[in-house]
């Protein structure tokens, strides 16, 4: 008789933060890519932890070489959510019983310096601390050829400021609430953002086929429109809260990318406090029109928003 207490429930093992760089190379033109990466696997690999049974292990230092190996050979490096998709899909379908492969990669960011105006061909900055990140997950039980999966694809720690067009007024008061009202106040956040992406529905999810997945999706531009529109509807809004600005946001995002399924914002509201210097017989402006000069920006306690739009209805979209 077994003296086990528990049973294992839920099991999943990979490597995790593992960075690469990529480079690509045509003539004097060069692409660059940075990702840190975690690749956890799933499947029949109970024994490994019930029995000790280490034959069913994929080792996470294989999982480590693996990400490297497709760094240097897989079409869809400099294409994260289609990478992220090769990877996943490497390991359902190289190892029978690994069933399930979650891939999260973080994109850090390199742009070309701007020398004399012009984009230099090979050397780059880090602007700021916004990272692209996705997700993935390939699923292989119900058997090789069909094979299910999801990307979800989005950023964080993208900082963004503006010191016009918020409000915040109408709020429920009661015995609790100290809070004034203002008609005029700085907004700052650090946008997140994920959205999931709608595969094709007839296209067969194999390493030949993400080329396709691509196409039809077409992840660089629906990336690249998502936060576009996020940063345009923070700046034109007049918000009367991060609440409504966030659910505007979403609105314009699925009207514009019909191979987005839902979105999913959370925004930490990073308040900004105007200092009274009325002590100092100095007029910050408080409560004039045009705003306070002089404010303390507060690290914590800060507001934390966040929501999910789901399309309403997916016939209405291009699928
Ligand atoms: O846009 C806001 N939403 C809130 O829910 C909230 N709560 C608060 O104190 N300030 C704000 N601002």
């Amino acid at each position: 008789m077994s003296d086990e207490v528990g049973y294992l429930s839920a099991a999943r093992y990979g490597k995790d933060l593992v960075r690469v760089c990529r480079v690509t190379r045509q003539g004097d033109t060069h692409h660059v890519v940075e990702y840190t990466a975690r690749v956890l696997l799933e499947g029949d690999i109970e024994t490994s932890y019930t029995k000790a049974d280490n034959s069913v292990v994929v080792a996470t230092d294989t999982v480590k070489n693996t990400i490297y190996i497709l760094s240097k050979t897989s079409p869809h490096v400099h294409n994260p959510p289609a990478f992220a998709l090769h990877i996943a899909l490497h390991f359902t379908s190289t190892y029978p019983h690994i069933k399930k492969c979650y891939v999260d990669l973080q994109m850090h960011k390199w742009s070309r310096i701007q020398v004399a105006g012009k984009a230099h061909g090979w050397a780059f900055e880090r602007n700021g601390d916004e990272k692209g990140v996705v997700e993935a997950c390939a699923d292989s039980s119900a058997g090789q050829d069909k094979t299910t999966a999801y990307v979800k694809v989005g950023l964080k720690d993208l900082l963004v400021l503006k010191t016009a067009g918020s409000s915040f007024t109408n709020f429920h008061r009661d015995q609790y609430t100290t809070l004034q009202e203002v008609d005029d106040r700085l907004f700052s956040t650090s946008v997140d953002l994920k959205y999931d992406v709608q595969l094709p529905p007839n296209v067969p999810l194999t390493i030949a086929n993400i080329g396709k997945v691509d196409k039809f999706v077409d992840f660089q531009k629906t990336y690249e429109k998502t936060r576009q529109a996020t940063l345009e509807v923070f700046a034109t809004d007049e918000s009367a809260s991060v609440q409504a600005t966030m659910y505007k946001t979403a609105q314009r995002v699925l009207k514009e990318s019909p191979a987005i399924k839902n979105v999913t914002y959370a925004y930490p509201n990073k308040h900004y406090i105007p200092v009274n210097l009325t002590p100092f017989k100095l007029d910050n402006g408080l409560g004039r029109e045009g705003g306070a000069e002089v404010f303390h920006p507060v690290a914590d306690p800060s507001g934390y928003i966040t929501a999910t739009i789901t399309r309403k209805d997916s016939r209405s979209s291009k699928l």
